[in-house]
């Protein structure tokens, strides 16, 4: 079955929030259609901006790229766009990398700065894809050595 892309997380470091807004700015027509899903301050200064609804989660360092990869795991977000920051160490590393690694997992299209942003949005695929969702069952019910018979 064809979907389209229509629950988009939004995440942005602090010296990448400026582009994250501007972005969503020029592209609110298409975000309007979609439910976001944001980490806190992301969240506050793109609805500021935008005027969209978003619903927001924590702030990334208090957990909200875990929030926002949990969902991901229960099949609520179709694309991730996340302009992290390739120049600061950050305090939650391994959530960043977590919520990185759970997207690619599930295979979410990711978008890490603008140009990509603009290729996912101006894709055909953004209005009709059938996104190929991963099967795990094997890891569910593997076997492990010395619990089963
Ligand atoms: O830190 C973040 C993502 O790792 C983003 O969090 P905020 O949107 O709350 O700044």
């Amino acid at each position: 079955m064809s979907e389209r892309i229509r629950r988009v997380a939004l995440v942005a470091h602090d010296n990448k929030k400026v582009d994250l807004i501007d972005w969503a700015d020029r592209n609110r027509d298409v975000l309007a259609d979609c439910e976001l899903l944001t980490t806190g301050t992301t969240g506050r200064l793109v609805s500021e901006r935008t005027g969209l609804e978003v619903e927001r989660f924590q702030s990334g360092p208090l957990g909200g790229d875990q929030q926002i990869g949990a969902r991901i795991a229960e099949g609520q977000v179709d694309l991730l766009i996340f302009f992290w920051d390739p120049l600061e160490p950050m305090s939650h590393d391994p959530d960043i990398k977590a919520l990185l690694r759970i997207a690619t997992l599930w295979n979410i299209p990711i978008a890490c700065n603008e140009s990509s942003a603009d290729f996912i949005v101006s894709s055909p695929c953004f209005r009709q894809y059938t996104r190929r969702k991963p099967d795990f069952s094997a890891y569910r019910s593997r076997p492990v050595a010395g619990t089963d018979a």
